[in-house]
């Protein structure tokens, strides 16, 4: 007898990164309490924090135990576009969803079960409303069939027998390379179909138990609003047609819940059709909703949960899909041998008394009257019960059995059987009794016949629980030989696990080690840090002081190439001076060339028209001849050119005071007090110092050049890199 299952739902938020967030509170593990204070409580609860590893706990493990108890499963993941259907369903290659991980583990459980398993997958998707074979993506529009054997199943959609994770793994991304997937403004690759996997476990097992467990795996397309996703043309199409069986998906569970729809529009659409069984049928179901905790998305994600907690209340009537056992066979045997016997009995007795009233197992007398003929009752007082012998309506009145339908006293038919129930007056006794008679032959052969093949069923099953039984002493036997080499297995594992806790040990051990290395490590670090701070403070002061004298040092460059600017044209001053004293003097030299001359020609006038010279005027030294002076003032120019001494002459006693440097010969021409030759001192003394001054200023300039040029090279090579310049790199240790 099967039992009512109730449609499992969990609900599952995800997180919504840089959108307004509804303020969600998770009081429990299955509840939710949305922002306007509304709880919902589900089988699961799953917050935008609930990892791909606990969602598969929860509900991808306890299906693997039923599928392979051999119950049919069904996963249905529900919710808005982009909520995260696919992301539970299938997941990614870092995030597994429920299905990689459900084939992964079904594969593993197998390992420990001692049976002959085999393994088929199927994946198939409707996708506007045609059911297309994704394993054989040529295999279109495929026909929905349903029989007593299989149940609901898809016509011509590819049933590949898979042999590990793997070969199962392979087949699934091999299917959903070919899915339909699109894109619109709420997800970037959403699911433009439904999708369908079907994972079929048939265990035979050494009983001769053959247990099929069928688990449909199925990733809904998301309902979704054309105003938000900006669907158009071929979207639009897609949108219409996912909304439209979504519809009719809601009207199924509405029927199967309201309690008052005598049918179920399984056949409104293809999705709900191949969800039959799954929805008030033959299978244990778990509905997963997906929501969004996004504020933008509240109409809908209350629309799912809406959903789901009317989903709650649908009833299933899963059994274990199993064929019987030879016990079971043998049992029900037992059961129907024991019937027979009880029958056999009964109509044994039944042959022997025959004869005798039924009631009180006398033997009946023939009545001695006919049964009086029946007139219709024409009043109240008619229809009180009178026996039909003696017209009485006292003690007790029984009414036949048979088909006269009137009242007699037993006694007044000879009967002394008064159970009311079983009595026959005499006239129907005969033909009742040979009624029964023949009914009772009729039956009696017809059991015969049935123990008689029910003895030859027993006989062939004897033959074959005894085949069975030799069968079974050898797979006790092979039993045996497992069970010691999996105790053998046990031994080693067992020696294993004590070799790895020890390992373990070591490794914690070890492992406690490296913290407090990593301790010390994190403090030394720390100190390092401090200590590099101080490093680096202390190097900004010196850097700081250094960059300052270095200011300095440019400053005092800046001011000694100044300086040598000025010496320079200074220098270039005074050599232009000289210059000019240098024409004056040629001027000078040729004017006292004249004089000579015209000395020369007063002289010899003199000389030859009088014998005596002629007078000066009165006052005035007759000077020495100018080419005198010049020679003079040459010579002493040339011995190291001596102002002092030249100046001085051979009689220092005949200088009395420094003459006043005049420019104009004529002056000194002219100038009858001072002597011709304080002139010429003066003016080859002037000359001389010009020419000193100018090489003193030329060698003071060169020594300026000279000492500043090192002292620049030197700034520059001493000259440090500024601050920002500086590349400080200390490695922490
Ligand atoms: N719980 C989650 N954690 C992290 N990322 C998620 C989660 N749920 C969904 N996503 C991401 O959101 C995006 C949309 O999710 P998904 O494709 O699973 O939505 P969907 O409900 O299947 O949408 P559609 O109905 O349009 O196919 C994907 O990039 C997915 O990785």
């Amino acid at each position: 007898m099967p039992y009512q299952h109730a449609v499992q739902v969990s609900c599952r938020f995800r997180q919504c990164i840089g959108e307004d967030v509804l303020a969600l509170e998770f009081p429990s593990d299955n509840t939710v309490m949305l922002q306007n204070g509304s709880i919902y409580t589900f089988d699961h609860v799953f917050s935008m924090n609930a990892t791909q590893d606990m969602v598969f706990n929860k509900i991808g493990a306890p299906v693997i135990q039923e599928l392979l108890n051999g119950y049919n499963c069904t996963i249905l993941a529900y919710g808005q576009t982009g909520s995260g259907k696919t992301h539970t369903i299938l997941g990614s290659k870092v995030e597994k969803g429920i299905l990689p991980r459900i084939i992964q583990h079904t594969f593993e459980a197998i390992t420990f079960i001692d049976a002959d398993i085999q393994v088929t997958t199927g994946l198939f998707e409707v996708y506007q409303e045609k059911i297309q074979d994704l394993l054989n993506p040529s295999n279109t529009n495929l026909r929905i069939r349903e029989d007593k054997e299989h149940g609901i199943w898809v016509e011509g959609a590819a049933d590949i027998q898979v042999k590990d994770e793997n070969a199962a793994m392979k087949l699934v991304q091999q299917g959903l390379g070919n899915r339909s997937i699109g894109a619109h403004l709420m997800n970037a690759e959403s699911s433009r179909s439904h999708c369908i996997f079907l994972m079929t476990i048939t265990q035979k097992f050494s009983t001769g138990v053959k247990q099929t467990g069928k688990l449909y795996i199925v990733d809904l397309a998301g309902s979704e609003m054309v105003r938000k996703t900006a669907a158009s043309g071929k979207r639009l199409d897609e949108a219409k047609y996912i909304n439209k069986s979504l519809t009719a998906l809601g009207l199924v569970i509405n029927a199967l819940t309201d309690g008052k729809s005598k049918h179920v529009p399984y056949r409104d659409s293809k999705l709900t059709r191949l969800l039959q069984n799954s929805l008030g049928g033959n299978a244990k179901t778990h509905l997963i909703l997906t929501c969004s905790s996004s504020s933008a998305n509240l109409e809908e994600t209350l629309s799912t949960i809406r959903f789901g907690t009317r989903a709650q209340h649908v009833q299933n009537s899963p059994h274990i899909n199993s064929e019987k056992t030879i016990s079971e066979y043998k049992q029900l045997l037992q059961i129907m041998e024991l019937k027979v016997e009880s029958l056999s009995n009964y109509v044994a007795t039944l042959e022997n008394k025959q004869h005798l009233c039924r009631a009180c197992s006398l033997e009946t007398k023939t009545p001695q009257s006919p049964p009086p003929v029946l007139t219709r009752v024409s009043s109240e007082k008619d229809l009180k019960p009178i026996c039909q012998v003696c017209h009485g309506s006292e003690d007790i009145i029984l009414l036949c059995d048979g088909n006269c339908g009137l009242y007699w006293h037993p006694q007044c038919v000879g009967c002394n059987n008064t159970n009311a129930l079983e009595f026959y007056c005499n006239n129907c006794q005969p033909s009742i009794q040979d009624q029964i008679d023949f009914n009772l032959h009729e039956e009696l052969s017809t059991l015969r016949q049935a123990l008689q093949s029910m003895k030859q069923d027993r006989d062939q099953l004897e033959q074959s629980a005894f085949v069975d039984q030799q069968v079974h002493q050898v797979a006790d036997q092979r039993n045996a030989d497992i069970h010691r080499e999996l105790e053998q297995r046990l031994i080693d594992r067992e020696l294993q696990n004590e070799s790895l806790s020890s390992q373990l040990k070591s490794a914690t051990n070890q492992c406690e080690l490296l913290k407090h290395e990593l301790t010390e490590l994190r403090q030394e670090q720390l100190r390092n840090k401090q200590l590099q701070q101080h490093i680096i403070s202390g190097n900004s002061a010196e850097i700081e002081i250094l960059r300052r004298s270095m200011e300095a040092m440019e400053l005092e460059n800046i001011s000694l190439k100044n300086q040598l600017l000025e010496q320079t044209k200074r220098a270039n001053l005074y050599e232009k001076r000289s210059r000019e004293y240098q024409d004056q003097l040629e001027s000078s030299r040729l004017l006292l060339a004249q004089r000579d001359e015209e000395t020369t020609r007063l002289q010899r006038g003199y000389h030859s028209n009088s014998p005596s010279k002629p007078a000066l005027s009165p006052g005035k030294i007759r000077p020495s001849t100018a080419a005198d002076i010049l020679s003079d003032a040459r010579s002493s120019l040339q011995s190291r050119g001596n102002i002092q001494h030249w100046w001085s002459g051979d009689n220092p006693a005949t200088i009395h005071e420094v003459p006043k440097p005049t420019n104009n010969i004529n002056d000194d021409v002219s100038n009858s007090d001072g002597p011709i030759r304080p002139f010429k001192a003066r003016l080859v003394g002037l000359l001389t110092s010009l020419q000193e001054e100018a090489d003193a200023f030329k060698d003071l300039g060169d020594k300026m050049a000279e000492q500043t040029k090192p002292k620049i090279r030197k700034i520059r090579r001493n000259r440090l890199p500024a601050m920002n310049e500086l590349d400080i790199n200390i490695t922490p240790q």
